[in-house]
């Protein structure tokens, strides 16, 4: 509960008491919302498949090195990408990605010996130098040129892709990327400027929730670097440019050792404040029993029968489909979300040094009226900290008690993939602040301050 004793200088940010409801899919009356775009299918997909727990195995042989296009597609250069692509045509789902790979570098070879091709033969018509190329590959494939014909429609899509995504957004693509491919409804400028736009976002992700995906372009022989090393959210992305170092971007503040900041996944108690008793336990609770379900709480996942929050509490931790980035409102950072967050399901939860006392900077309150305490995120916690205030928010800070023990959680109101999550920190939070708000909301109640 929040305590309005505290001493006023503190900007403490309040956590509500109701959960937003879980939409009733029957009673469900509110307008239609627009039917996802093929193209809008594509991109989540991709972006489920970087945060979902998805093993890439490790690949041991590299491609030939006589499979080289920078000198030119010999015939024979031709002939080892052709039994290279024949050897990964229809493989198994965690081959699925080395298969695109090698089709989507096949049709720049296949480029590439064309090219060769006219060079060599300057009295045929360029028909008749694809058709010439063709008949190349499929004496390799043992295809029949229509059934390559067809296959390569799909493989440019591929490069597309590639070309304006990097490879991540391919390497990443679920498995409906064939069919998208294959009918070519989401073609156009709009895929390719979506794609560039999340391109180094996607790296960010892919790097640092999956960093041995690269070692897959061994098998058309590139040899990539990692480029985004540590935590996912220790970089600040952007649209449309390589996203920069957290702590970059304080700068500004000219802090004497620079922006430092830890990322916990859970709370850290200060003993120096509370010992080893932590303020977080009511002890009027049943630790076993859930507030709000009733049911059984438990840490071992197979015995726990609340599913109140799934993704924070009783199962396997999956990473949160968020990023930082740069907000253009002039917030500084804000937290994006990557995928849709369902009306009442938990973001995240707040972490931070569970601590007392602190006074003139940022906290989150907790407890109750005769023991609180305070999180304070200024030397470490989660991506929480980095959440924007907005007048209309799509999600609230809540609390939540798991396993007798007071968590302090973000749930959401509702929030799309590609929007800025934001709660309302509270007038009580706004009295201390000598800033505008820049939600940019018709509703603002900060926007002219004294
Ligand atoms: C917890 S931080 C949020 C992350 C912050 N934007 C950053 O880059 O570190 C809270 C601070 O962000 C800024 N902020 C958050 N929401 C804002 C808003 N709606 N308008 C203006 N500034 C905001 C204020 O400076 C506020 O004190």
């Amino acid at each position: 509960m929040v305590d309005d004793s505290q001493k006023s200088s503190v900007r403490q940010v309040h956590s509500d008491t109701r959960f937003p409801q879980r939409k009733n899919l029957s009673k469900d009356t509110s307008a239609p919302v627009l039917e996802p775009t093929s193209t809008d299918k594509l991109i989540s997909g991709i972006w489920r498949q970087i945060f979902s727990p998805v093993q890439l195995s490790r690949f041991s042989s590299v491609m030939e090195p006589s499979i080289d296009m920078r000198t030119g597609v010999s015939g024979e250069v031709f002939r080892a990408i052709n039994t290279l692509c024949l050897k990964y045509y229809n493989q198994c789902q965690s081959s699925r990605a080395l298969e695109m790979i090698v089709q989507a570098y096949w049709i720049e070879c296949y480029e590439a010996r064309i090219a060769v091709l006219r060079l060599e033969n300057p009295n045929l018509s360029a028909m008749e130098v694809r058709m010439m190329g063709l008949k190349e590959a499929c004496a390799v494939l043992n295809w029949k040129e229509k059934d390559l014909r067809n296959r390569i429609a799909i493989w440019r899509g591929y490069k597309e892709i590639k070309d304006a995504g990097g490879w991540a957004s391919l390497i990443f693509a679920s498995a409906g990327v064939y069919r998208f491919c294959k009918y070519r409804t989401g073609f156009g400028e709009g895929l390719s400027t979506r794609l560039r736009h999340i391109r180094s976002s996607l790296e960010v992700a892919a790097d640092t929730l999956h960093p041995e995906w690269r070692d897959l372009l061994q098998v058309i022989g590139q040899r990539e670097s990692r480029q985004y090393h540590g935590h996912p959210h220790e970089w600040v992305t952007l649209t449309g440019s390589p996203a920069v170092p957290l702590s970059s971007s304080y700068e500004h503040l000219q802090l004497p050792d620079g922006f430092q900041y830890r990322f916990i996944d859970e709370c850290v108690l200060d003993t120096s404040a509370f010992g080893t008793d932590d303020p977080r336990r009511v002890p009027e609770l049943d630790p076993d029993v859930c507030l709000v379900c009733k049911e059984n709480q438990s840490d071992q996942i197979e015995k726990n029968q609340c599913s109140c929050f799934p993704t924070l509490f009783g199962s396997v931790p999956n990473p949160v489909p968020v990023q930082l980035f740069h907000t253009s409102s002039g917030k500084n950072n804000g937290v994006i979300a990557r995928s849709n967050f369902d009306r009442g399901t938990a973001i995240g939860e707040f972490t931070g040094l569970i601590t007392k006392g602190i006074e003139g900077v940022d906290v989150m309150l907790g407890g109750t009226r005769t023991r609180t305490y305070q999180i304070f995120q200024g030397q470490m916690g989660n991506f929480t900290r980095f959440i924007n205030h907005s007048c209309r928010p799509n999600s609230q800070f809540q609390r939540f008690y798991w396993r007798g023990k007071e968590h302090i959680i973000v749930v959401s109101r509702g929030v799309t993939a590609g929007s800025e999550i934001t709660v309302d920190y509270s007038d009580h939070y706004w009295k201390q602040l000598s800033k505008t708000c820049l939600c940019g909301e018709p509703c603002c109640r900060f926007r002219e301050r004294r």
